[in-house]
């Protein structure tokens, strides 16, 4: 199945679907073995495509509970972020359907951010990736991830970074991302209180 599409942004998609046509997957020749792509993910039952209004009932939010604590976001929380994000612009959440079952099953997302540097550029982060564990092991992350950091070149972002902990450092850099020596510190000021 692929990705959607030309034509079939109704509305209902995050962003415009259109824009996962076409990326320039030749680069990762080598990296993904069997080759897949987001249009030819492997399986007919597979479709990454934007994050929908409908994927709630689809197990999107439970996904997430696999990455992190989720805490209790309603049908309405949903909608309201979507449309918070959608009407924001620069939220490319993209998943991957198991179209069998109607099931979210990986997900990533791009945040853009406008920048006065860089001449005036245009700055990514992969943010929230994650893949159903029944699911893992089949080269799922990578084509979530690659399928993001393809769109943000896309989108003309002159860089795209994440924060991961220390065991995912092996996955990402298998994929093209480097520690910068001098400039791969993540800090943090948290203002929730811990989950106990
Ligand atoms: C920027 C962020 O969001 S960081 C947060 C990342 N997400 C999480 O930690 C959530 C829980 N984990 C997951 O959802 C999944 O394990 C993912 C998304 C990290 C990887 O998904 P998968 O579909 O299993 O990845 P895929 O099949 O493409 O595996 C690629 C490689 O990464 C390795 N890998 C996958 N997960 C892990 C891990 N948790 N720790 C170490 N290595 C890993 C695999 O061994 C594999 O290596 P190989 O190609 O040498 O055999």
């Amino acid at each position: 199945m692929g990705a959607p599409k030309k034509g079939t942004n109704d509305g209902s998609f995050l962003y415009d679907p259109c824009l996962l046509q076409g990326l320039d997957w030749t680069s990762l020749q080598g990296v993904m073995s069997p080759p897949i792509t987001n249009t030819a993910p492997g399986e007919e039952w597979l479709c990454v495509r934007p994050l929908q209004v409908d994927d709630f009932d689809k197990g999107f939010i439970s996904l997430l509970s696999q990455l992190t604590t989720v805490g209790k976001v309603s049908r309405m929380d949903f909608l309201r972020q979507f449309l918070a994000m959608e009407k924001s612009g620069g939220y490319y959440v993209t998943v991957i359907e198991d179209t069998r079952h109607k099931s979210i099953i990986g997900a990533a997302t791009l945040v853009t951010e406008f920048k006065f540097i860089h001449d005036g550029g245009l700055r990514g982060r992969l943010e929230d990736v994650v893949v159903n564990n029944t699911y893992r092991g089949k080269q799922l992350g990578k084509l979530i991830v690659m399928t993001v950091t393809l769109l943000a070149k896309k989108l003309g972002c002159y860089k795209m970074s994440l924060d991961c902990k220390d065991p995912l450092i092996a996955f990402y850099k298998s994929l093209g991302y480097k520690l910068e020596p001098g400039n791969a510190n993540s800090m943090i000021i948290r203002y929730e209180t811990e989950p106990s």
